[in-house]
């Protein structure tokens, strides 16, 4: 077996990405592959894998998955690490655009290791509703920047907040069954600036970044009038994330860096 593979981080954000224009993966039982090579301690390791193949309308194409196999229309984070690698790759220019489930993105090749990225337009917004979580009425609101998201604002301390636990209740609730939801709690930091710590579906966990999240938590807070676009997001990782509302676009920029480049090995898998 010999699959060559980029390991990325999209700020905290961390995938797998794989060139499929040549079709190698094709042959493979996805469900069963992804969740092992992207488990912890035992494989690889990461919180989502890409397949980058062929578009015949703009320069390319992906599927995006979850760690635990499950396919999404998007992820935000993956979009900057996916746009790195297809110019590192000679697969696109330093301005392209590439096809997913929730529409066509649009990146750009920015100084350093920064790609900026417009997502696709938001929908089903609800601003301040309440729902039941662990026997509290709690005021949520939520969008969808590409994927499903629910926003919380915490009043107590962020850092020490129970992401998982009340993450876990919200992403599995009824109200948003059957597709479930990505879960975002932030807090105001600064002028213009939030922490937010999202409990990713599909994860099943607090990831330490989440692009789509970050949009939706700065939609909802302009929103609301606490903050002002552009908005600096201190994700879990303690790296920066920076969204730009202009009217109905919306941009995400930040760091997406190649953490290493191998050849994955049979015995990643057999375990
Ligand atoms: N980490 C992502 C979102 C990935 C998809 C999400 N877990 C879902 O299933 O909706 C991001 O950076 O946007």
């Amino acid at each position: 077996m010999n699959i060559p593979f980029y390991k990325m981080t999209g700020s905290g954000n961390d995938f797998i990405i794989i060139d499929n224009r040549d079709g190698k993966m094709n042959d493979f039982n996805l469900k069963d592959f992804i969740p092992k090579v992207c488990a912890r301690c035992v494989s690889v390791g990461a919180d989502g894998l890409i397949l980058i193949e062929n578009s015949d309308k703009v320069d390319f194409k992906w599927q995006f998955f979850n760690a635990d196999g499950s396919s999404a229309e998007m992820c935000g984070n993956g979009s900057r690490c996916a746009a790195r690698f297809a110019y590192l790759n000679g697969i696109a220019g330093k301005k392209m655009k590439f096809e997913t489930i929730a529409g066509i993105i649009e990146a750009e090749i920015m100084d350093g290791f920064n790609v900026k990225v417009q997502l696709t337009e938001p929908f089903d917004e609800k601003i301040d509703y309440e729902i039941e979580v662990l026997g509290e009425k709690l005021t949520v609101s939520s969008i969808n920047t590409g994927v499903p998201h629910v926003v919380v604002e915490v009043k107590d301390d962020i850092y020490s907040f129970d992401v998982v636990k009340y993450g876990r209740e919200i992403r599995f609730h009824d109200v948003y069954k059957p597709a479930g939801t990505n879960v975002n709690f932030f807090k105001k930091i600064g002028e213009n600036k939030l922490k937010v710590r999202t409990y990713e579906r599909g994860v099943e966990n607090e990831t330490m970044a989440c692009g789509t999240g970050s949009v939706a938590t700065s939609i909802i807070a302009v929103k609301k009038g606490i903050v002002n676009s552009p908005v600096e997001i201190e994700t879990s990782s303690g790296l920066i994330l920076k969204v730009y509302l202009e009217d109905k676009k919306v941009f995400l920029e930040g760091e997406a860096r190649v953490v290493y480049t191998g050849n994955l090995n049979k015995e990643a898998l057999e375990y």
